[in-house]
């Protein structure tokens, strides 16, 4: 079963300035949830805060809760490096050590957690997580080559496989698409919509027609004169894109702002 999270109240600073202010709604199990937004809204850093990268940040720091299955992941009890595991993140230029095959770049996070894997095993979580990402009938025979001599897209899936690896619950994508060409941009797409029976997805991205096409939730941020990022509207992307409630969802989302 994919996990389900929930933010209450979530604020998040960077020393004394504050980038998000009192953020709550739902992250629905077996969805995809896009947070949308002009540039600067805070968006990145609301994603990070889902996995506790943002506290890794100097001066950075939350208030409020994030609850992962009804878990406070900022419990003090909780180990930050489980949350990460639990919780994986694909960032917007695909990073996969370039240097590393592609075999090794797929076990390169699930290396951080266990120091030896038994050859079968590990050909096996490859051959799997490559599977997931959809990208295995394209590098079988290659499985040795690094990571680098692959397409900007094939590189994507490449990091999406990594993440995969480690067998998360909830994938966190950060404008994952950005970098990519419209097919590549395409197979990442498709992809989304193949995980989300299995995985939670929370995706940032600035790109409208995207968040229609793949979102099933859509959380709209906007910061206002003092850049603090707030939620104006939180609903399903069938709503928000035909009958947003509030007159600044339908400005962004029609081009007026932003
Ligand atoms: N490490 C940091 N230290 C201080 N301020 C930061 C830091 N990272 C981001 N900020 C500020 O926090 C605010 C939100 O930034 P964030 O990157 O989360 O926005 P965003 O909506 O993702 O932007 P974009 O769409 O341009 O990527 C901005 O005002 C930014 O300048």
């Amino acid at each position: 079963m994919a996990a389900s999270m929930a933010v209450e109240r979530l604020s998040a600073f960077y020393g004394s300035f504050q980038a998000l202010a009192d953020i709550t709604f739902p992250i629905h199990p077996a969805a995809v949830t896009a947070v949308i937004g002009p540039s600067g809204c805070g968006k990145s850093t609301f994603i990070r805060c889902l996995n506790r990268l943002h506290e890794l940040a100097p001066g950075a720091r939350i208030s409020g809760r994030v609850l992962l299955d009804g878990v406070d992941i900022y419990d003090p009890a909780i180990d930050p490096a489980r949350v990460r595991q639990l919780i994986g993140m694909v960032f917007q230029k695909p990073n996969p050590f370039p240097h590393l095959s592609i075999y090794d770049n797929v076990l390169a996070g699930i290396r951080l957690h266990h120091s030896r894997i038994p050859k079968p095993q590990a050909d096996d979580i490859v051959e799997r997580s490559l599977r997931a990402a959809a990208l295995w009938d394209e590098v079988k025979d290659k499985l040795g080559a690094p990571g680098s001599s692959l397409s900007g897209g094939q590189q994507q899936r490449l990091c999406i496989a990594r993440a995969l690896a480690i067998e998360p619950e909830v994938l966190l994508m950060d404008e994952p698409t950005s970098a990519l060409d419209p097919i590549a941009t395409y197979h990442i797409e498709e992809l989304i919509a193949e995980l989300k029976r299995r995985y939670t997805i929370v995706i940032v991205t600035h790109n409208m027609q995207q968040a229609a096409r793949i979102a099933d939730y859509v959380a709209f941020l906007l910061a206002g004169e003092e850049r603090t990022g707030r939620l104006i509207e939180f609903d399903t992307a069938e709503q928000i894109f035909t009958n947003p409630k509030r007159r600044e969802t339908e400005e962004y989302i029609t081009g007026k702002i932003g």
